[in-house]
């Protein structure tokens, strides 16, 4: 998949305008699980939605987004029938609350192939069991229960089981651990890693806590308000980042080894990206220089990792 110049501009009823993506790059490659971070209201949501084409008029997309064909070019009733769920699915966030509560979990996923065309139950069935076992649940006994007799843990498995029903290439997890318990929270990061490994399956991973990332994730997109600032195998980003604002994200985030002196604290500011001209990171940024004021920086290549950010760029 091939994310270029993507822009998403909120519509409010007021006809007040929210740039929410303000030009994201992002090239994803087979078997990638990428990790993509940043605090909340940088866009990530937004990003899940544009690429699942849920951004409704009058609320405006600009860019594309290459997955064989330019997905935001297609009429809709194409995407739905080519891509929705076929080659590209989302776990959304919160997604536990999804499940219907007068359902047993089997019809969740007779529903969904339905949905899609699939009306052979026993088939269907089958394969639930397969990918429910592969979750790590008992699937004979999981399947004829209802959601409220299911933890949120368990759920959450169901909805990425879901996602993965109708095999396809890409499934987007929006913070798929965030209301877990740590222990949920670990076991949940190690399934995805093994549906990566054994089915090859190429995972967009959202999440405001880049302390999960190296769990899972070969690659992190940092996000900042609206853009991608840094992208790059995961290791490098995690050691050596790049990106004043990637910095900071790490020099604020405590770990067990921390000690509290060295936490670096990231201070909020009133309105992030608004009237904000240049770089929207500057009024935070250490590192500042008078042109991050005036000029938005151009994506620039520093070893493996791409970086919107002046300090890499040769000055003419
Ligand atoms: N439906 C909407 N209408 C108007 N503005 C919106 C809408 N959805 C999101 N926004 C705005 O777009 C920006 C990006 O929001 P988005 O939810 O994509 O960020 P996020 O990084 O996913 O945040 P979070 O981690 O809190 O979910 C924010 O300024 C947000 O207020």
């Amino acid at each position: 998949m091939d994310v270029k110049d993507l822009e998403v501009e909120y519509v409010m009823p007021n006809n007040i305008k929210v740039k929410a993506l303000k030009g994201v790059t992002l090239s994803v490659s087979k078997g990638d699980v990428i990790g993509i971070v940043g605090e909340s209201g940088s866009g990530k949501t937004t990003l899940a939605m544009a690429m699942m084409r849920m951004i409704k008029p009058p609320s405006i997309v600009k860019g594309s987004i290459i997955m064989d064909d330019d997905i935001m070019k297609m009429p809709l009733s194409e995407f739905n029938k080519r891509y929705r769920w076929v080659k590209l699915s989302m776990v959304p966030q919160a997604s536990q609350n999804v499940l219907n509560p007068t359902m047993r979990i089997a019809d969740h996923f007779i529903d969904t192939a339905k949905a899609h065309g699939i009306a052979d139950k026993g088939e269907v069935i089958k394969k639930a069991e397969e990918l429910l076992s592969l979750m790590r649940l008992d699937p004979h006994r999981t399947l004829r229960l209802y959601p409220h007799q299911l933890s949120g843990g368990m759920k959450q498995r169901i909805m990425i089981a879901l996602a993965i029903l109708l095999d396809p290439e890409i499934v987007i997890m929006d913070e798929p651990t965030s209301a877990l318990d740590v222990v949920t929270q670990s076991s949940i990061l190690d399934t995805i890693k093994e549906l990566n490994r054994k089915l090859g399956l190429t995972v967009l991973f959202i999440t405001h806590d880049i302390t999960v990332v190296p769990r899972v994730a070969n690659k992190i997109a940092v996000m900042y308000d609206g853009n991608i600032v840094e992208y790059g195998p995961m290791t490098d980003v995690i050691h050596e980042p790049k990106h004043p604002y990637t910095m900071s994200l790490i020099s604020s985030t405590p770990t067990m080894n921390t000690k509290l002196s060295d936490i670096v604290e990231l201070h909020e500011i009133a309105q992030i990206g608004e009237n904000i001209t240049g770089c929207s990171f500057w009024p935070r940024c250490p590192h500042r220089m008078d042109r991050c004021k005036y000029e938005v920086p151009n994506y620039v290549m520093v070893n493996n990792t791409s970086v919107r950010c002046h300090l890499y760029e040769r000055t003419n």
